[in-house]
């Protein structure tokens, strides 16, 4: 019997960001494993026009929540969606709503964010720091609670080469921080940011920094942990492989690939991809609950949830299984035929960038034109480019996070539950992992079917044709005015003309002496 799942029986579990990646995926794995569980409320808003139930709904209907429903038929009597904008400084809950959860509560799994590298820093303050301050405030008048998981980010520290398990200060106090958000205006805002987040890549990083020191400054005696994920993927094995339902990380870049949109990147091939796989995170998030509550550790321990340092797979060579994977598993209707390659510098990178992004987008949408219809490649290109350059910063380093408590954790758990919440990397093979990324990214992001590959063969060998054709056209042109323009071209030229004119005549003649 698993322990894990014997202690969230009959629990009352608070989830913020229920209805996001890993919020979805943890929540799957907390009924499938655990179906007596008391109640999961979720803190949501209303979105693109549908109600909190109809959001709910929707999540239930997927196909992620399939296996639930023969474990856990009630599953719907077992979700309380509680209306929550975290937009809002005290959250927006109603007085009935919040009564409810301060009384019933037993653990907090905090996922809700900004996960946006380009957020103006306002907002992603308001999301990331002054929300978890809200949460914890909210936390220490909850009697029955028994532990508060936080999670952030491994890359919250990571203008740091070595990150240990430890919270790291940031230099100015996120109170002073959270305070000057209400008063100055958003041109100073812009203006102070850079100076704000100093070293680090992004607002989101950043946010993730400040919402840690909250969590640490405002825990009085709650039982609080922090998981720090790094690069979020799709499932690895639960409740089934490869399934993925956004475009952050490098879910967006697969699709850019392969389509033949992306054709280069700057990226260090020997930089170590840290990728983790969502059910990886949710297991151990799971686990963290289970020990923070039963152990009750004397400080707030951190949990790195990461692969580098158990099973490191590097930028290169996840690349060329990208590429290989999309061999087997074409995407439909492709721009041109994928092929990417990693540039290292910023050189090269410009150069590629107009020969292979700009160039093409520029020829197609003016065939486009030709043809009657809206341009529209050249804005996506600039799109595409954009978000490229925001993620360049995390491929083009390497970090190593000590991982002291996550290994501690995995020696407390028992065999069963080293199994039912493995959250062991080691165990990953990432050649099938990529392969069932790419097969998840087509199926439930790009909604494609498998019936359609021989088609989207056909199509690549068309693409294939179309390319050698116009290198060949190229080719022929840049010759020819090459020969207009240059004696020594048509030296060279004559003298390859009269050599094959010679060598057809010698064997013409060798010929006939034969006969
Ligand atoms: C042999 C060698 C071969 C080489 C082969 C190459 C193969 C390629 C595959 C290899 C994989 C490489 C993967 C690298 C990934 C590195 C990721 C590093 C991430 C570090 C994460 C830190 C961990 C975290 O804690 S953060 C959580 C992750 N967060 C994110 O990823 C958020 C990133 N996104 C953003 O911040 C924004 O979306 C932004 C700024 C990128 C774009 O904002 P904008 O306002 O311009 O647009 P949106 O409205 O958001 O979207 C516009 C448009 O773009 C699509 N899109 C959104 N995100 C992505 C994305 N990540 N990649 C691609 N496309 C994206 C979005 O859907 C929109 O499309 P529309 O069609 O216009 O709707
Ligand atoms: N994805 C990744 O690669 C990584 C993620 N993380 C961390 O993991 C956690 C989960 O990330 P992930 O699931 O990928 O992110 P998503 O963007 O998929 O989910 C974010 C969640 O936060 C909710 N949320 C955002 N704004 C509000 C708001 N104003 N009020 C209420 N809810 C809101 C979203 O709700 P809604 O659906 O309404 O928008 C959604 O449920 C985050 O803390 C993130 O920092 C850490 C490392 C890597």
């Amino acid at each position: 019997m698993s322990m894990i799942a014997a202690f969230y029986s009959g629990k009352s579990i608070l989830i913020t960001g229920a209805t996001g990646f890993l919020g979805k995926v943890l929540m799957e794995k907390l009924f499938r494993t655990s179906p007596d569980l008391k109640v999961i409320y979720i803190l949501m808003r209303p979105k693109s026009g549908q109600t909190l139930q109809q959001r709910v709904f929707q999540i239930l209907n997927s196909k992620l929540f399939e296996k639930v429903k023969d474990v856990c038929p009630n599953v719907h009597e077992k979700i309380r969606a509680i209306y929550a904008d975290l937009n809002q400084n005290d959250l927006a809950i109603s007085k009935e709503d919040m009564q409810e959860l301060l009384s019933c509560t037993n653990i907090v799994f905090h996922c809700a964010a900004t996960v946006r590298f380009d957020d103006h820093l306002r907002h992603a303050v308001q999301l990331n720091v002054t929300a978890t301050q809200q949460l914890l405030l909210m936390a220490s008048q909850m009697p029955k609670l028994e532990a508060f998981i936080h999670i952030s980010t491994a890359f919250s520290n990571c203008n740091l080469k070595h990150i240990d398990e430890v919270i790291y200060p940031c230099p100015v106090e996120p109170k002073k921080i959270i305070d000057s958000m209400e008063w100055l205006d958003d041109a100073i805002i812009d203006e102070i940011t850079p100076k704000l987040i100093g070293d680090r890549p992004n607002t989101y990083t950043y946010t993730k920094a400040l919402g840690e020191m909250v969590v640490q400054q405002e825990s009085r005696n709650l039982n609080i942990a922090i998981v720090r994920p790094s690069i979020v993927g799709a499932t690895w094995q639960e409740p089934f492989p490869g399934w993925v339902d956004n475009l952050n990380g490098p879910s967006g870049l697969i699709i850019a690939a392969g389509k033949g949109f992306l054709r280069a990147i700057r990226g260090t091939p020997k930089a170590v991809a840290d990728l983790i796989p969502v059910d990886t995170v949710a297991n151990l998030t799971l686990a963290v609950g289970w020990y923070t509550a039963v152990n009750r550790p004397k400080s707030t321990l951190i949990y790195h949830c990461t692969s580098g340092n158990f099973n490191p797979c590097y930028w290169g060579k996840m690349g060329f299984q990208v590429l290989a994977a999309f061999e087997k598993i074409p995407f439909e209707r492709a721009f041109r035929r994928p092929y990417a390659d990693f540039t290292t510098n910023t050189i090269t990178t410009q150069y590629w960038n107009a020969v292979s992004h700009r160039a093409p987008a520029i020829i197609y949408d003016f065939y486009l034109r030709l043809t009657g219809r809206k341009p529209r490649m050249t804005k996506l290109m600039n799109r595409l480019l954009r978000t490229v350059s925001m993620l360049e910063y995390f491929l083009n380093r390497s970090w190593e996070w000590s991982t002291y408590n996550t290994e501690m954790l995995m020696s407390e758990l028992s065999p069963e539950d080293q199994r039912v919440f493995n959250f062991d990397v080691r165990q990953l093979n990432w050649l099938e992992y990529i392969e069932n990324y790419v097969l998840g990214v087509k199926k439930y992001l790009l909604k494609e079917d498998m019936a359609g590959v021989p088609k989207a063969k056909q199509h690549l060998k068309r693409l294939r044709n179309i390319h050698y054709l116009f290198n060949t056209a190229l080719l022929l042109i840049a010759w020819r005015l090459l020969i207009a323009r240059s004696q020594m071209a048509r030296n060279v030229w004559l003298f390859i003309v009269s050599f094959c004119y010679k060598f057809l005549s010698y064997f013409r003649a060798s010929g006939t002496l034969k006969v």
